[in-house]
């Protein structure tokens, strides 16, 4: 189905926008891809998968039932991933096949979510790190052609969050050198896993393992769920769809349940433990977490993930307050564009200066993550601890955050941001289940929690500690840092927070102790404390890690894409400075004026970035068929869309509605 649309002229106030642009707005975008050869690259996959229209559809998808959405998502996604099997990887390369690209192209497909996208999110992300050299060569080839389809099957009715309570069993048999999978309760069936419900025709799945009478904790397993031609689910499995849901509504999120369901003993994932034929059990990893890697993966890719989120919120939001008018400020003038009100730069320019602080975040964390699985691959297990602890908190913030910025977006644009079509209710209820899955908030900060407490501890009594806490060894002893209003003085308070929180959940737990409580209360009744302590320590690698990438990667830009990067840096330094200015006056010593001083270089800063607002979002290079908003394309033609969009909605298909007659005529007459 191809739609056409009208080509229009660019709206006159986006014209007028984009006339003010003082800098250079192509530098700006290789910046956010990383390099201007990444961008030439994006482009050019972006070309080959847009070019020809397959994406466009002629009813919107929430205009359809769930069946006909489903079935609509299937179709675009059997076509996008016939491109990316024959054309983008090459481009990107078989070993890149989860290019930030790829997931961004995606997008023009699926206003909602694809499928298969756990299919290569989740489910080759675990071949690829769970399974030996021979079982990759068996399943990998086969999963990269799409010759099998599959999910990834954790979670349970009963379970999430704690996966040492999950409870589907794999009991080893030796005399048919097998595995007995099965779901011995309700609570057993595994629950939410994409792309199960109707898609997969296998899936990983984490059981407990008991081989030899004894049970070894969770592993991972493959499992061949249907038949390859039929598609029908094989004997012993109970699989179905769970129902509509806030979001991902085309991603037939699934149940499973096994009845004494067999499989091959080399169906088990054996890179770090496997069982011999007779049973015997040997783990060779160097560390009892190493099964939770695709987890660990995943949380990493989602900060650049909530980047392209809040890029296109961003984008949508900003280039309609340039369009949008109202309220007269003075009497017979003009009504102002809405992006003139301070309130309006104050919802929106935080969310640009965050999509840039995620993304040279994501950037940086995706290159630990690579060492640290360098050193792993050579059973250097040292930096795991600091990789889970960082990885945890950033997946935690900066979903948290995502989230209430693209709500914010919504918000800036008024009633129309709650038409379906402006396409913020998707990406909030997209990026809303981002905080959920793969490790919900709380309980990431209380791991990350866990490693502050023992680094502090570590800073304490004088040792030196690993990269990211390195700040604890300057200020764990200090009560209170010396306010300084530069970018460095607003980082190191940052570290102050975090360190003063840190050490404060350290004092209640030790006293809870001393009082009689015993340790796990003890940690319990800190909690909060804890979550509060986490962000902070959070919050303190952001700002870190986003002014030293912008210092690194501004060094041979032009001076005037140096200073809208540093003015957008200084932005997001103060904006949070003055979100946490309680937290400043406890652990600083800034004053009332210092804080008045900082409100009022943060709304002169919000009149400095003003002119450039509508080239920043224009830098993240969005095309319209990814923004997919009738309040965001590049042609800024707002209300036209808006009425394109209503018109297809499937009650003006008829003049009358059949209900009048049946029903409202009755009623009015008083026959019903
Ligand atoms: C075109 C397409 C291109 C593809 C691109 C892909 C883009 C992708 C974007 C989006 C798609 C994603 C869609 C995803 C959909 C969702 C999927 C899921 O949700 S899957 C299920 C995820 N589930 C979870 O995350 C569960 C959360 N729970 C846990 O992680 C753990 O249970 C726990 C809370 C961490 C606790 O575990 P456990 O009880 O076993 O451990 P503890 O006893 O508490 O801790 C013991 C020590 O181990 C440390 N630990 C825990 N986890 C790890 C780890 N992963 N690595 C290292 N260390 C770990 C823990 O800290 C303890 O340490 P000590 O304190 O004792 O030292
Ligand atoms: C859209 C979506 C897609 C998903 N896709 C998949 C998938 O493909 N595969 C898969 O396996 N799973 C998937 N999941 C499941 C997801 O990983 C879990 O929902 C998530 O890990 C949270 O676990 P839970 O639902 O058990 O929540 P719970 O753990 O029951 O959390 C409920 C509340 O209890 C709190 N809580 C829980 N434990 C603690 C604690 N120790 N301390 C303090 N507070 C606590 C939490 O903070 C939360 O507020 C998906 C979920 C969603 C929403």
């Amino acid at each position: 189905m191809k739609a056409n649309r009208p080509k229009r002229d660019v709206h006159p106030d986006l014209a007028r926008e984009r006339l003010k642009c003082n800098f250079n707005i192509e530098e700006v975008t290789n910046i956010i891809d990383g390099g201007k050869d990444k961008t030439l690259e994006r482009k050019k996959i972006e070309d080959i998968a847009l070019n020809n229209g397959a994406c466009l559809d002629e009813i919107p998808d929430e205009c359809l039932s769930i069946k006909e959405r489903y079935e609509n998502a299937i179709r675009k996604s059997c076509i996008y991933s016939n491109i990316v099997r024959n054309e983008m990887l090459e481009i990107t390369g078989m070993e890149n096949f989860e290019s930030p690209v790829l997931r961004r192209t995606a997008d023009a497909f699926f206003k909602d979510i694809s499928p298969f996208m756990l299919h290569l999110g989740m489910f080759v992300p675990t071949l690829i790190g769970q399974s030996t050299p021979e079982q990759m060569a068996e399943w990998l080839p086969k999963a990269l052609d799409m010759k099998i389809i599959g999910a990834y099957a954790q979670t349970e009715l009963g379970h999430g969050t704690f996966i040492r309570g999950l409870e589907t069993t794999a009991t080893y048999d030796p005399d048919k050198e097998e595995f007995v999978l099965h779901s011995p309760t309700i609570t057993s069936y595994k629950w939410w896993a994409g792309g199960l419900g109707k898609t997969a025709n296998h899936c990983v799945v984490m059981a407990q393992l008991y081989t030899q009478g004894e049970c070894h904790g969770t592993h991972l397993f493959i499992v061949q769920i249907r038949d390859l031609d039929t598609h029908m689910p094989l004997p012993g499995i109970k699989v179905g769809e769970i129902g509509p849901r806030m979001g991902f509504s085309s991603a037939d999120n699934g149940f499973l349940g096994f009845n004494s369901f067999r499989i091959p003993r080399q169906n088990m994932l054996m890179k770090h433990a496997k069982v011999e034929k007779d049973g015997c059990y040997v783990k060779s990893a160097k560390h009892g977490k190493l099964t939770y890697g695709t987890m660990v993966f995943i949380r990493v890719t989602l900060v650049s993930e909530m980047s392209f989120n809040l890029s296109k919120a961003a984008t949508i939001a900003i280039r309609y307050s340039a369009v949008r008018r109202q309220t007269e400020l003075r009497p017979n003038e003009p009504e102002p564009q809405i992006l003139d009100y301070p309130t309006q730069q104050h919802k929106l320019f935080i969310c640009i200066a965050t999509a840039h602080a995620f993304q040279l975040t994501s950037k940086w964390l995706w290159d630990t993550f690579q060492a640290v699985m360098a050193d792993v691959r050579k059973g250097n297990v040292d930096a795991l601890p600091e990789l889970h602890a960082l990885s945890s908190c950033l997946k935690a913030v900066s979903t948290s955050d995502a989230l209430s910025h693209i709500e914010q977006c919504r918000f800036a644009c008024g009633g129309h941001g709650y038409m379906l079509s402006s396409n913020l209710p998707f990406i909030y209820s997209f990026v809303a289940a981002t905080r959920t899955y793969e490790g919900d908030y709380t309980v990431l900060l209380l791991q990350t929690a866990r490693f502050l407490v023992k680094a502090w501890e570590q800073a304490e009594s004088g040792n030196n500690v690993t990269p990211t806490v390195a700040y604890l060894n300057r200020t764990a002893n200090t009560k209170r840092v010396v306010w300084d209003n530069t970018h460095e003085g607003i980082i190191q308070s940052f570290q102050a927070i975090a360190a003063g929180k840190i050490g404060q959940c350290v004092r209640s737990i030790r006293d809870r102790i001393k009082s009689g409580m015993d340790y796990e209360d003890a940690w319990l009744m800190t909690t909060v404390q804890l979550v509060a302590a986490a962000e902070a320590h959070c919050r303190a690698v952001l700002v870190n890690t986003y002014w030293n990438e912008m210092i690194r990667l501004t060094k041979s830009s032009s001076a005037n894409v140096k200073t809208v990067m540093h003015q957008l840096a200084v932005l997001y330094l103060m904006y949070w400075a003055l979100e946490k200015t309680g937290d400043l006056l406890k652990y600083s010593s800034v004053s009332k004026q210092d804080l008045d001083d900082l409100q009022r270089r943060y709304e002169e800063l919000l009149a400095a970035l003003r002119p450039n607002a509508v080239s920043l979002v224009d830098a993240f290079d969005l095309r319209d068929e990814i923004l997919h908003s009738s309040l965001g394309s590049y042609d800024g033609c707002v209300y036209e869309r808006l009425m394109e969009e209503a018109q297809k909605s499937p009650l003006n298909a008829e003049p009358v509605n059949p209900s009048f007659h049946k029903y409202i005529k009755p009623l009015m007459q008083g026959k019903l």
